[in-house]
């Protein structure tokens, strides 16, 4: 049975799936525990390439004919009782459930409506409404969102404030970044580069009062501002102007509040809706704040009552089965932490790939718990693998890829050609334990092998990216 709290052509997340049109899709593996796809064959061990088809609710119900959807959200969950009540009253028993209940945006103030977060189709909405009118935009954060919004943005001024000495930290090094800084301030390619990736499209949601307006509905993923127009009122091109090593220190929503030592932008004897006082001393006035500033778990209708263990980072811990520390509860996706030992070569990132992977995974092991098999970690748990696209570059992640938890022994091996490729390879004690490619390099299949068998790789040295080589010929 599946409790989703939208009506919607299909169900979301982690668990059931997304919201999707037929195109081709490049991402980590594809699986979860009702497919709707058809999966052609892997780009490499770790890394797939498939289609996903849309299809109504019904059609999967007939497909799988011992699945009910009820379109109503989870409001209180009972573990002794076996039981959850949604909210429009009823109570449904469960021999094992599994949530999949995602995140929400961590945004910079809860209850300021100058403040706006983009997660699902409804907010993404509502900032496309606002962006239309506005002529200066703050955006607040240095990860996914924040990457993608200051690139697509145009027809307004966008101010960046970042807390780090580069762009996209939780991505890329400062070297990657500065390959990338370029492309902020160069026109867009006149036609976008081919979306291999999957989009999102929901029917509107919420009949019968399932479930309030106010409510999420399942995050955007891959590719979510394809068709959507991001312009502002300006007739400008793209305008980004990034603050580094700064963080918000006051939002104002009226100007009196302002000295004038404080005014530091061209526009500063102008009146804004709302201003933004910044750690570094600046402050801006602008038509709104994008806070992308990361995600929390949606645990709480679940923890309510129960006696969960729960990350530091807001999640229901699961151990290597995907267990929470109630009984018969599974967890998947944005809502859980894995709290098992990671592989030296994998770490959480609150992704798509790993959302998927994950419901796909607890399937499993709800499954063989109820027919008492044993049943081992997945291999996609070996090694981190995510790909995706910043600044119209292709960008594929592997392993350890920025470093992460690593003795300070650990060498780079960096290649770079401007406005092309960018590849960084991390080796530790000889060993490659992470790599960052950036553009269309073809190295993520031997490079992701290289990771997996651990191959001592000393006796290259350099010659390991050496554009003269053929790395793939070499290690066949
Ligand atoms: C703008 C944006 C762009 C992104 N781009 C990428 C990308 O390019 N690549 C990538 O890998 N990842 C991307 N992500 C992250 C990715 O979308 C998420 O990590 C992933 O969707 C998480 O899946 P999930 O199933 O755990 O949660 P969700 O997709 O959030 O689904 C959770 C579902 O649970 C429902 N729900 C919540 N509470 C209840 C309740 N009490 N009862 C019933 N139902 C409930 C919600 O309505 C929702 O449908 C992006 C995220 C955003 C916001
Ligand atoms: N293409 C892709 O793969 C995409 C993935 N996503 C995913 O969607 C989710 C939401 O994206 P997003 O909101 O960008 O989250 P991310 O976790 O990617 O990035 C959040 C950023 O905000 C910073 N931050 C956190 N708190 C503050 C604060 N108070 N002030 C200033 N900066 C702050 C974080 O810094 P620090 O790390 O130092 O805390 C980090 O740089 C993420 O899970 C992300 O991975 C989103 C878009 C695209």
């Amino acid at each position: 049975m599946l409790l989703y709290k939208h009506e919607t052509e299909c169900g979301g997340g982690a668990f059931a799936g997304t919201y999707v049109d037929c195109r081709k899709y490049i991402h980590s593996t594809w699986a979860c525990l009702f497919t709707f796809c058809s999966c052609p064959p892997q780009m490499s061990r770790t890394l797939e390439e498939f289609d996903v088809e849309e299809q109504p609710s019904s059609i999967l119900q007939e497909k799988f004919p011992n699945l009910s959807v009820i379109h109503s959200a989870v409001r209180s969950l009972d573990t002794k009782s076996h039981r959850v009540q949604t909210a429009d009253g009823r109570y449904f028993g469960y021999n094992k459930l599994c949530i999949c209940s995602g995140g929400r945006p961590k945004l910079l103030s809860q209850d300021n409506p100058h403040v706006l977060g983009i997660r699902d189709t409804d907010s993404a909405q509502e900032f496309q409404k606002r962006l239309s009118n506005a002529r200066r935009i703050v955006v607040v954060g240095n990860g996914g969102i924040a990457l993608e919004l200051v690139y697509e943005v145009e027809g307004c001024d966008v101010i960046w404030a970042v807390k780090d000495k580069s762009i996209g930290n939780t991505f890329f090094d400062a070297g990657a970044a500065q390959f990338l800084i370029p492309s902020l301030e160069a026109d867009k390619p006149a036609a976008a580069a081919p979306c291999k990736r999957l989009r999102y499209t929901t029917e509107e949601h919420s009949r019968g009062g399932s479930s309030a307006s106010t409510e999420s509905g399942s995050a955007l993923g891959p590719d979510w501002h394809q068709g959507i127009i991001l312009k502002g009122s300006e007739q400008v091109t793209r305008r980004v102007s990034v603050e580094y090593q700064c963080e918000v220190e006051n939002i104002f929503t009226s100007k009196d509040h302002l000295t004038s030592s404080q005014g530091t932008h061209r526009h500063e004897n102008e009146s804004w809706p709302v201003y933004i006082q910044l750690t570094n001393g600046k402050t801006f006035g602008c038509d709104f704040i994008v806070s992308a500033t990361g995600v929390v778990p949606n645990s709480e209708p679940f923890i309510n009552g129960n006696t969960f263990a729960v990350a530091e980072d807001g999640g229901l811990c699961v151990d290597d089965h995907m267990l929470t520390s109630e009984p018969d509860v599974y967890a998947a996706g944005d809502v859980c932490t894995a709290c098992w030992e990671h592989s030296p070569l994998w770490q959480q990132m609150r992704l798509w790939t790993q959302a998927r992977q994950m419901g796909w995974y607890a399937g499993r092991c709800m499954a063989a718990h109820a027919s008492t098999q044993p049943i081992e970690l997945d291999f996609c748990f070996e090694l981190f693998s995510h790909v995706t696209r910043f600044f119209n570059y292709k960008v594929v992640l592997l392993g350890k890829f920025n470093g992460q938890g690593l003795e300070r022994d650990h060498e780079l091996l960096v290649r770079c050609t401007k406005g092309h490729e960018y590849v960084k390879v991390i080796l530790s004690r000889g060993r490659m334990v992470g790599a960052v490619l950036i553009g269309e390099t073809d190295l993520e299949e031997t490079f992701e092998n290289l990771i997996l068998n651990q191959m001592d790789l000393t006796p290259y040295g350099e010659d390991l990216l050496n554009p003269n080589i053929d790395i793939e010929d070499y290690f066949d």
